[in-house]
């Protein structure tokens, strides 16, 4: 299990240039930390450039120059993130749909090294925590885009990171349930986790301790 002090992880960008292949960089000269405790926003119009500074945070795409480490120390790739306790819970959600909600999660924590005891445990506890504790049992196509959702952060949840990078994780739900998925967001913050949240909602926005802000290729604080 991870948690507790001893197991927070500050993550730094330093003028980083993001991009894919041989295009023009996605993003110039970012500087950035996100710190254990707080929810960090980031936020831009679509195509701003959110998922690909998540990628980079997550180990999934390499700086073309400047560094992203955790705890001052390179982060690597995205199997070195993982084993450090980096989470992401992707925009398209990546579930398996022909399995169930319960597995879906299920399969995460035993990959992460939990026990089928822990599995079972801490995906019980992270459905009915997204509100999804009927749908276990209903294979993931058989959910609403919503309750999709819903699952994609129950097993964010029940991987208990270091580090918690959500990308759009409310823009299928109602409010009430945006309102929810907040708090937990929060709670992770609470128990020591580093939480960046991607979102174009102004309100998702407002409830997180800093943003940044991308547009035109560039990052600025709207709140440090
Ligand atoms: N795998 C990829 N290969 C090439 N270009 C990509 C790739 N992924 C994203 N891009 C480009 O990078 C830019 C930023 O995309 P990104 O997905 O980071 O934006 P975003 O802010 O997350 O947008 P949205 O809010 O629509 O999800 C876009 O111009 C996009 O076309």
């Amino acid at each position: 299990m991870i948690g507790g002090s001893e197991y927070m992880l500050t993550m730094d960008l330093t003028t980083a240039d993001l991009g894919y292949g041989a295009g023009d960089p996605v993003l110039r000269d970012v500087t950035v930390t996100a710190r254990p405790g707080e929810i960090l926003a980031v936020t831009g119009t679509s195509g701003a450039g959110k998922t690909t500074l998540l990628s980079a945070l997550a180990g999934l795409l390499a700086p073309r120059s400047g560094t992203v480490t955790a705890d001052g120390s390179p982060l690597g790739d995205r199997d070195a993130a993982v084993g450090r306790g980096v989470v992401l819970i992707p925009q398209e959600n990546g579930l398996a749909a022909i399995l169930t909600a319960a597995e879906n999660v299920s399969v995460a924590v035993i990959a992460t090294g939990g026990t089928p005891a822990d599995a079972r445990r801490r995906t019980a506890d992270a459905l009915a925590a997204v509100g999804l504790a009927g749908q276990a049992n209903q294979l993931i196509e058989e959910l609403s885009g919503g309750q999709q959702q819903r699952a994609a952060i129950a097993r964010g949840l029940a991987l208990r990171g270091r580090v918690v990078l959500a990308d759009e994780v409310t823009s299928e739900l109602d409010a009430a349930n945006r309102q929810k998925v907040l708090e937990l967001l929060r709670a992770e913050a609470a128990r020591g986790a580093t939480v960046v949240l991607a979102t174009h909602d102004p309100e998702a926005a407002a409830a997180c301790d800093r943003e940044l802000h991308l547009a035109d290729g560039t990052a600025s604080w709207t709140r440090s």
